[in-house]
């Protein structure tokens, strides 16, 4: 019921605060629905302005035809006492209407005391005067006069306590209907999202008016069990609180009792809430998942602590990886510090090289570039009777030879070179002297060795040896080039060398290539075939 009207009706009302309170119809069309629910289905429930205001007139006038008639058209149909719609109005019949409201109250009193029998007024009654206080103006115009005795003043006063009491009613029920309009607000769409879930096995589901509308009685109607399930609930906790506290329960305790009721009750009520939009509204679910709750919560717990274990693991990972890569970084940068070591290292590296190079060369010249070297061959088979003419061999490099067919000073003759080899020396022995001059060759100086003699002197020993097999009887070509390669290979990085040999004979002033395989005897000059 609206607040304004119930407010405008004040607890001893003038006659015209009285006659503005019932004009619009809002009082008395909701008492009738209270006496008999239903009377009226629809009220003009528009905020009351102001008969004083401007809009006042016009906005009274559609609630008042419109609430009023309802109002007497539904009192004469339960065959009550009516009155007409001018007897509110200013210098109406007051009378009619109290006695209608009057015959109002005793239907109702009536049917609450169980209706039994047939409802009988029992007569009009006649107000004719107000109690102290009250207006004058109150009283039917023909008990004007007359006093007011102590029945009439009953009557009225019941009468002023009938409206109040139906007004607070009325607004305890407005305030149930909005909090049951929010409960539907809030949870509605929920439901409704819940009932489309379930139907959404079947495919195409068909949205049409008559759908709907099955749909949305059957959320209400669904709703309204969960609602008076509840209400059941809550009326047999009120009934065990009332049947041990009745006599020491105040009206605050009483409250405090509910309000404690209502809130161990929120987490499961909207738990059962949710879980019965989830379902749909299939009760039989909602008890299983009720069942079933403790193994889920505990399934749930596992869950939530083995999810926290991976976290913790996650995390001691991230950092095991986080320290791996700083020690990564780590090792990176000192890489890069060693590296940089390394090449300026191997810079100086090849400026002392190139030192040694030169100063090695430099040796190779202060000893000779030209040197001579003297080997005495031993006496071959079939000549170990002769005599050696080599008397002596000294450290320095000199030979003395003998020669038999002269005699004294001339019988003797001293020979220098750089370095004499005895009979016994060994190819490795004469090739030390000699290899020297051949790391010179790859640092790009120009050596020459040749072997000097008579035939039979041993020069092809010496040079190439007598088994080419047996690399311990390799003569210089061999040990020569087998450096000259093994040189290349280590400079490989940095240097490349290409390698040719050419061997030849001069003979007779006549020079011959020793290489030619097939039997020709090629004669210098010949090209080269690298
Ligand atoms: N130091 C030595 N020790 C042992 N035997 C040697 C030595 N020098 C040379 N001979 C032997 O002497 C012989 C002649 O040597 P070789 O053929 O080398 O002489 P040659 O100077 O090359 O002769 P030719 O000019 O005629 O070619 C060979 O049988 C050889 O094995």
């Amino acid at each position: 019921m609206d607040q304004g009207a119930s407010k405008s009706l004040a607890k001893e009302p003038s006659e015209e605060e009285f006659c503005l309170a019932l004009r619009n119809g809002l009082i008395l069309c909701n008492v009738l629905n209270k006496v008999n629910p239903g009377a009226i289905p629809k009220i003009v429930e528009n905020p009351v302005i102001p008969v004083q205001s401007t809009e006042g007139p016009a906005q009274s006038a559609i609630q008042y035809f419109e609430n009023m008639r309802n109002f007497l058209v539904a009192v004469k149909d339960m065959q009550l006492l009516t009155f007409e719609a001018s007897d509110v109005e200013k210098g109406g019949s007051m009378n009619k209407v109290v006695d209608c409201i009057l015959c109002l109250k005793g239907y109702y009193e009536w049917k609450k005391a169980g209706g039994i029998g047939v409802w009988r007024y029992g007569g009009t009654v006649k107000i004719t005067a107000l109690p102290k206080g009250s207006p004058p103006s109150l009283v039917g115009s023909e008990s004007a006069d007359d006093s007011l005795d102590g029945s009439e003043s009953s009557q009225y006063e019941q009468l002023l306590e009938f409206l109040h009491l139906s007004n607070e009613v009325a607004i305890e029920e407005s305030k149930t209907a909005n909090a049951l309009a929010f409960l539907f607000d809030r949870f509605g769409l929920w439901l409704l999202q819940a009932y489309l879930r379930e139907s959404n096995e079947i495919e195409e589901f068909p949205l049409n008016a008559m759908v709907i509308d099955t749909l949305i009685s059957k959320i209400v109607k669904d709703f309204s069990a969960l609602l008076v399930s509840q209400g059941t609930q809550l009326g047999q906790f009120l009934k065990k609180i009332l049947k041990t506290d009745f006599n020491s329960l105040s009206k605050s305790d009483f409250m405090e009792a509910i309000s404690l009721y209502l809130g161990q009750r929120t987490s499961l009520a909207s738990n059962d809430f949710f879980k019965f939009c989830i379902c749909g509204g299939k009760r039989e679910v909602i008890h299983q998942t009720v069942n079933h709750s403790t193994a889920y919560a505990q399934l749930i717990h596992l869950h939530q602590r083995e999810l926290k274990e991976i976290k913790l693991d996650f995390q001691e990972t991230k950092l095991g990886v986080k320290q791996i890569h700083s020690n990564w970084a780590e090792q990176l940068r000192r890489l890069e510090h060693h590296i940089k070591g390394l090449e300026v290292a191997s810079s100086s590296y090849h400026k002392v090289l190139e030192e040694n190079r030169m100063l090695y060369n430099q040796v190779q010249d202060l000893k000779g570039t030209i040197r001579v070297y003297c080997r005495v061959r031993p006496f071959l088979q079939g000549q170990t009777n002769g005599q050696s003419t080599v008397d002596y061999i000294g450290e320095n490099g000199n030979i003395m030879i003998v020669n038999p067919l002269k005699q004294g000073k001339d019988a003797r003759k001293v020979f220098s070179f750089n370095k004499v080899f005895g009979q016994n020396v060994s190819q490795e022995q004469i090739y030390i002297d000699t290899q020297p001059l051949i790391r010179s060759v790859l640092d790009g100086f120009n050596v020459c060795i040749f072997a000097y003699g008579q035939t039979g002197s041993g020069k092809t020993y010496t040079m190439s040896g007598p088994d080419m097999t047996t690399e311990q009887t390799w003569g210089v070509n061999y040990r020569a080039l087998r450096d000259l390669f093994q040189i290349s290979k280590e400079r490989s990085d940095f240097i490349r060398y290409e390698v040719g040999v050419q061997m030849i004979e001069i003979y007779n002033e006549q020079v011959r290539d020793l290489l030619v395989m097939d039997g020709s005897n090629r004669r210098y000059p010949f090209p080269f075939s690298f």
